[in-house]
């Protein structure tokens, strides 16, 4: 799924772009499917095919990995997903800790994915004292007067907040407070936070009114072609080509 920007400079001190770095998880969920199916070797043009991405862009991005590929070989899959995992920093355990557990929150425990890519649920938070005790996908849920003893008693520095939008920015200020530098936002609100802490922004909303505004286009334009050309309109033989794959359907925020 989409998301905001990262409130970071263009480009990271290793020098890679930050687009490249968005486009490395694409290449990672491609690489683990070939690798799961025991592919061996990839070439960039059928990578970048599984990945949504441009085969040159691809072939640009792997550059700043240092890798190359080998000319009809292709590129090492394990290889590859080694790289790309280290270069994101997925090699290593990040505990991870949800706050606010409502029908989000408790979506997000129990999803499954976040630990096979690294990411522990390390604690899960609520203000309400109803809340506290209840297991969520097993893990107990820890009232919020306890948000920084949980926080410096796990080592966490990434933060979820499923929070209503009102409550978010006092928890990010928590947060970060408590030593938290990298805060997925789910709240419908945008979070004011010091330099050096990347918040991610993720809304489902905005990705349906940009696809809104695509399906609108798209009517806009049969309805110019049907009165353009009625018969041919009705037959498909339009020749409107779809979106080229190098330019997302969505664009990110
Ligand atoms: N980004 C998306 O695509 C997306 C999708 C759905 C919902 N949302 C947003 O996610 C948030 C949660 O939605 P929901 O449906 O789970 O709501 P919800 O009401 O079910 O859950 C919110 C939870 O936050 C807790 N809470 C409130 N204030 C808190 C605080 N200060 N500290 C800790 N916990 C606190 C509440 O006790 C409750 O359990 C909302 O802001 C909603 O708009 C975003």
């Amino acid at each position: 799924m989409a998301t905001g920007r990262t409130h970071r400079p263009a480009t990271r001190s290793r020098g890679i772009p930050e687009a490249t770095v968005a486009r490395l998880p694409l290449y990672l969920r491609a690489l683990t499917g070939l690798s799961e199916r025991s592919v061996p070797t990839v070439s960039s043009e059928e990578l970048a095919a599984a990945a949504g991405v441009n085969s040159a862009k691809l072939r640009k991005d792997f550059s700043y990995l240092g890798s190359y590929g080998t000319r009809g070989v292709g590129y090492d899959v394990e290889y590859l997903v080694y790289q790309i995992s280290r270069e994101l920093g997925l090699t290593q355990d990040w505990p991870v800790v949800i706050v606010g557990i409502g029908n989000l929150g408790a979506a997000l425990a129990n999803y499954g994915g976040f630990a096979s890519r690294g990411f522990r649920v390390a604690a899960l938070i609520d203000a309400d004292p109803a809340m506290a005790g209840k297991l969520v996908a097993g893990i107990p849920v820890q009232h919020s007067d306890e948000l920084e003893k949980i926080i410096s008693d796990n080592g966490v520095s990434i933060g979820v907040i499923a929070t209503p939008a009102g409550a978010a920015q006092p928890v990010c200020d928590r947060l970060v407070a408590a030593g938290v530098t990298s805060i997925l936002n789910f709240a419908p609100t945008v979070l004011t936070v010091p330099d050096g802490v990347d918040v991610r922004k993720v809304d489902l909303s905005i990705e349906l009114q940009i696809l809104a505004f695509h399906e609108q286009r798209k009517a806009g334009e049969e309805a110019a072609a049907e009165a353009a050309h009625p018969a041919a309109a009705h037959r498909g033989d339009s020749t409107e080509q779809g979106p080229d794959g190098d330019v997302p359907a969505v664009m990110p925020a």
